[in-house]
């Protein structure tokens, strides 16, 4: 596992963002784990966020023309990425995001920022089911971008409806790929190397013997 990948395990470990016991997701499913990034609650956790999500962007090398980050927790992953870009790799890239209600007074509509134009990078924090993104795509379509890729900060690795996950869906579906900062594996490898965490790999293990791809 890549340096940068052990350390953001670290970060949303120490920020609580990641955490083990019994959890209850949209799916229904009960999970020995869960990601709740908005718990990256503070301006240094948003700085660091953001450089994460910039060097994952920087290493997998996909070019595109705009940063989009879907409400509502899209949207500091999108400010934060955009301030890095710049900060750290001397790029000052176009960011929007939009509302979840549309607005009827002053400029009015749904997105807000830059032009959502050309190659749109979509940023999140999770895919669950998808939702979020496809609703993002009816968005994307409707303003003729195209998309660029898809980055979130967890893979999750487990099925979606049917033998696919969710990602694979989404890929499968818009022709794009999705990318992580880290997945499900490289969570379970950072544990293997630290004490105390025998307990959580085996509700992973048994976890994702049933709903893992
Ligand atoms: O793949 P999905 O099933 O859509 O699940 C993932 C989405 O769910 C969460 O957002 P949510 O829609 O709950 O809204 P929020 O960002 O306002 O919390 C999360 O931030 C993703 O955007
Ligand atoms: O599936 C979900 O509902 C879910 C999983 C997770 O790890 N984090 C999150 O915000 N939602």
């Amino acid at each position: 596992m890549k340096d940068y990948k052990r350390e953001f395990v670290s970060f949303a470990i120490k920020r609580k963002v990641l955490r083990f016991g019994e959890f209850e997701l949209k799916s229904g499913r009960i999970s020995p784990y869960f990601f709740n990034a908005g718990l990256f609650n503070t301006g240094k956790d948003l700085e660091t966020l953001g450089r994460f999500y910039a060097k994952a962007l920087t290493n997998e090398g996909v070019e595109f023309d705009v940063l989009f980050g879907p409400a509502y927790k899209g949207i500091p992953v999108a400010t934060a990425t955009a301030i890095a870009m710049s900060n750290y790799y001397g790029e000052d890239i176009p960011f929007c995001f939009n509302r979840k209600e549309a607005k009827k007074h002053g400029e009015g509509g749904t997105l807000v920022g830059s032009e959502l134009k050309g190659r749109v990078m979509l940023v999140d924090d999770v895919i669950t089911a998808g939702t979020a993104i496809r609703e993002s795509m009816q968005i994307i379509e409707a303003n003729k971008a195209s998309l660029a890729g898809v980055l979130i900060a967890l893979d999750r690795q487990e099925k979606g409806t049917g033998e696919l996950s969710a990602i694979q869906e989404v890929e499968r579906d818009y022709s794009t790929k999705v990318f992580s900062i880290v997945t499900l594996a490289d969570v379970v490898e950072y544990l293997s190397t630290h004490q105390d965490n025998t307990e959580a790999i085996k509700s992973i293990n048994r976890y994702r013997e049933k709903y893992g791809i």
